[in-house]
């Protein structure tokens, strides 16, 4: 499948920052727009139906993918979420740049689909300061917080399936390399597609 605009997918195990990355790099870049998932679990604190989220039950989402409404779903930490065609078919068609933020299942079943998408892993500066960031967000209880880290050792062995790994240990320095990545590919996308800019009309390139 192919639309014009540029698809990146961000993965991460769950407390690296990859949230709080996205959300900067949405407000420096105004051309970039991030799909909401749906998922089976709970709202967590401030969370919002269609602002984080589209909170459904499991019957509902499993309705959902019967009827193929997912570019991609999967089963992440006994719960269920997925990309929904309606939430950035429209955007993609439009030629909008989109960013999903999910988990590495999730992003090579995308890569399938769509090979020209960009996938970018975060990874945390280490094992420790990835539980103290769980624990600092405070909205994890324990139990939840050992299965989370239990599965960052499986996710991080998907990085090297990724096209490009950004570490985030000091937050602005990651922005920043998110925000090259993007950049870098908007350029090369540009000259695949020959876009015939004012610069090469002006240098007579053919
Ligand atoms: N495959 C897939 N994974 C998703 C989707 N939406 C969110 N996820 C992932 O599900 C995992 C759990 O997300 P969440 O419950 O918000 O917890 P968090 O990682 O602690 O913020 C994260 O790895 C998300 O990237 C989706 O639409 N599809
Ligand atoms: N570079 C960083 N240094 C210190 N704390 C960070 C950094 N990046 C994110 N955090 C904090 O770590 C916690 C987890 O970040 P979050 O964006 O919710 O992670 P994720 O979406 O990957 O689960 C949050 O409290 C966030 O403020």
């Amino acid at each position: 499948m192919e639309y014009p605009g540029n698809l990146f997918v961000v993965a991460a195990p769950s407390g690296a920052g990859k949230s709080s990355l996205v959300k900067a790099l949405l407000e420096l870049d105004s051309k970039l727009d991030v799909s909401i998932s749906h998922t089976s679990r709970a709202p967590r604190g401030q969370e919002q139906h269609g602002r984080e989220y589209w909170f459904t039950s499991v019957a509902e989402f499993r309705a959902m993918a019967e009827r193929g409404e997912f570019f991609e779903w999967a089963e992440v930490h006994s719960n269920l979420y997925g990309t929904s065609r309606a939430a950035i078919e429209a955007r993609m068609a439009h030629g909008d740049d989109v960013v999903l933020e999910i988990d590495f299942q999730g992003a090579l079943q995308i890569k399938q689909l769509f090979p020209y998408a960009v996938l970018i892993f975060i990874l945390p500066p280490s094992w420790e300061e990835l539980e103290q960031r769980l624990n600092r967000r405070g909205d994890t209880d324990p139990a939840v917080i050992h299965q989370r880290m239990s599965n960052a050792r499986i996710e991080v062995a998907q990085a090297q399936k990724f096209d490009f790994v950004v570490v985030n240990a000091v937050f602005d320095t990651a922005v920043f390399d998110l925000k090259s990545i993007v950049h870098a590919q908007r350029l090369k996308y540009a000259a695949q597609r020959r876009n015939r800019s004012a610069v090469f009309r002006a240098l007579e390139l053919p």
